[in-house]
């Protein structure tokens, strides 16, 4: 694949296998490497039949996409051969076409369309067919020899038994699919699949809504620390390693494979489970002492431990992960300790629960109900998790929901109370883009005033100036969008057409206008600040 700007090497890290090391020093926001592409990327089975397979658009016809951002819509016409791939122009049909769907059409056109493949077994067989086919080259095949499987781990450790199958049996199916049992035995498509499970990073949109997966062996080089220095960021194909912190030359950059934010048991089984090893970053040599595990109170009030007694004794699912070595341990000797841990664990099970139901009514009340759990048992802060997590879930389907004042508020709380805590860098990625829907979401409401009246009420009779505070929140999105996403990004130069317009409808280009309402921000900031605490929590 060619690459783009590259200001890292692969090196022998005292992490763990290679890592990746800057040549230079690379303060905040700037690139670290970008690639025009993954060397392998499959979309999630939903994508596919709405999404471009080789420029990753996507084309849904919702108003706000799942993580709220206004989705514009393009049309994409399917492969004619195997109907499954779907493409947004004849250009990238045909890019795809010479890359590696041409090796894999027909096998799809037989086995897709009645098999629902999964990610790992579908860009196991793009691997498998691309060197089958000499689309991947020596350099390219030998550097994703050299990732690491974890296969042998797996094999030799009891409690990994089921993963195994999985891994011998959607191998097995992925080798048969591809055609190429005469160049590949099954012990090398269980390699290749297993080095897909432990490697592979989210494919997203710029506003990090997931798409898919992707693997690269560059990217896979990087490894993960809680207390991240780098993030990565995509542009339809395009992927990019961007400074998060300061890092100097030689020093080691780190991505975060999952949410650092969770309590540091969390944080020790989701790594050990998915990717295999106990971390020891900065942060989690500190252990459990960091404000990710810090509860407000040292015990729960009688009623909420009456609460965490019913759990204790109904819920066995849930008393197992308070255990030692559990996701949700937090030091369970004392029985106060123990009522907390349960009370954590109602929570972080409610909010996974809540992302599986279909229904939204349902997945607000669930996640309401544990938002009030938190707020009135008194032990969590607005961003001690699941606190945090539940109500930036709640936000997402109230917008889905076309709930949208109670999605103001809540993003309000998110805007002034949450991300700057979480993301204290005003870069961050994830905190540029929730104020970028922020503003999709109040320029929507000031265009659609009339059928909000509760809108229209805090216009009227709160005094907010929705337009001059869209304004003022587009400033800070075009302040930061060229160290998170990079000024040439698809992503940046729509929110800068998006601040001209905005300032232009707002002022007619008339330069003292716009110095007024440069004025009108301080107290409306206040006001819309005042926004979020009228939530009951
Ligand atoms: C995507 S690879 C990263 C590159 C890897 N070091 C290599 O040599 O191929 C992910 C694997 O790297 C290792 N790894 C990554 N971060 C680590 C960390 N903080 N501590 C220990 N091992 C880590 C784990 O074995 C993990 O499954």
């Amino acid at each position: 694949m060619s690459s783009l700007p590259c200001r890292a090497d692969v090196k022998p890290s005292p992490t763990s296998g290679s890592g990746l090391f800057a040549r230079e020093n690379i303060p905040p926001g700037e690139l670290i490497l970008s690639l025009a592409r993954p060397l392998i990327a499959v979309l999630d089975l939903p994508r596919l039949s709405d999404s471009c397979s080789n420029c990753f658009i996507w084309s849904t016809t919702p108003l706000f996409s799942s993580k709220g951002d206004a989705v514009d819509k393009v049309g994409v016409k399917a492969c004619s051969g195997c109907k499954v791939l779907k493409y947004c122009s004849t250009k990238c049909q045909s890019q795809s076409w010479k890359r590696h769907h041409k090796h894999e059409c027909s096998r799809f056109k037989e086995f897709l369309r009645s098999n629902q493949l999964p990610n790992a077994v579908r860009a196991t067989i793009q691997i498998l067919t691309m060197r089958r086919h000499g689309a991947l080259t020596d350099d390219q095949w030998d550097s994703l020899g050299r990732l690491t499987s974890h296969l042998d781990h797996i094999r030799s450790t009891e409690s990994h038994k089921q993963l195994l199958e999985k891994i011998e049996v959607l191998s097995k199916g992925a080798l048969e699919i591809s055609g190429t049992q005469n160049a590949f035995n099954e012990g090398i498509a269980q390699e290749i699949f297993a080095k897909v499970l432990t490697n592979s990073f989210a494919l997203i949109t710029p506003t990090y809504d997931p798409l898919g997966i992707c693997l690269d062996p560059l990217l896979a080089s990087a490894n993960h620390s809680c207390d991240p220095n780098a993030f990565i960021v995509m542009d339809g194909p395009e992927v990019s390693l961007r400074a998060l912190k300061d890092i100097k030359g030689d020093q080691e950059v780190f991505i975060s494979y999952i949410d650092s934010s969770n309590p540091f048991y969390r944080r020790q089984s989701e790594l050990k489970s998915r990717y295999h090893f106990t971390c020891a970053c900065s942060n989690c040599e500190k252990g459990s002492t960091l404000p990710q595990d810090e509860f407000l109170v040292s015990s729960v009030t009688k009623y909420w431990a009456s609460k965490a007694r019913i759990l204790l004794k109904e819920r066995r699912d849930l008393s197992s992960t308070i255990e030692h070595g559990g996701p949700n341990y937090v030091g369970c000797d004392e029985l106060r300790l123990r009522y907390m841990a349960i009370l954590q664990a109602k929570a972080f099970d409610a909010l996974e629960k809540s992302r599986d139901l279909e229904d939204n009514q349902e997945a607000m009340t669930m996640l309401d109900d544990n938002m009030q759990m938190c707020y009135q048992s008194g032990m969590f802060s607005p961003t001690r998790q699941p606190f945090a997590a539940l109500r930036k879930e709640l936000y997402v389907r109230t917008l889905t929901a076309g709930q949208f004042v109670a999605a103001l508020m809540q993003a309000s709380k998110i805007h002034f109370h949450v991300d700057p805590v979480l993301y204290p860098q005003p870069h961050h990625p994830l905190r540029v883009v929730h104020i970028w829907t922020l503003v999709k979401l109040i320029i929507y409401l000031v265009n659609e005033i009339d059928s909000y009246p509760p809108v229209q009420n805090m216009q009227e009779k709160g005094g907010l100036d929705f337009p001059v505070i869209a304004y003022s929140l587009l400033l800070q999105v075009e302040a930061n969008v060229e160290k998170s996403h990079g000024k040439s990004s698809r992503f940046a130069q729509m929110v800068y057409r998006k601040a001209e317009e905005v300032k232009s409808d707002l002022t007619g280009g008339n330069e003292v206008i716009l110095k007024g309402f440069s004025e009108c921000i301080e107290p409306q900031w206040r006001l819309f600040k005042q926004a979020g605490t009228w939530l009951f929590c």
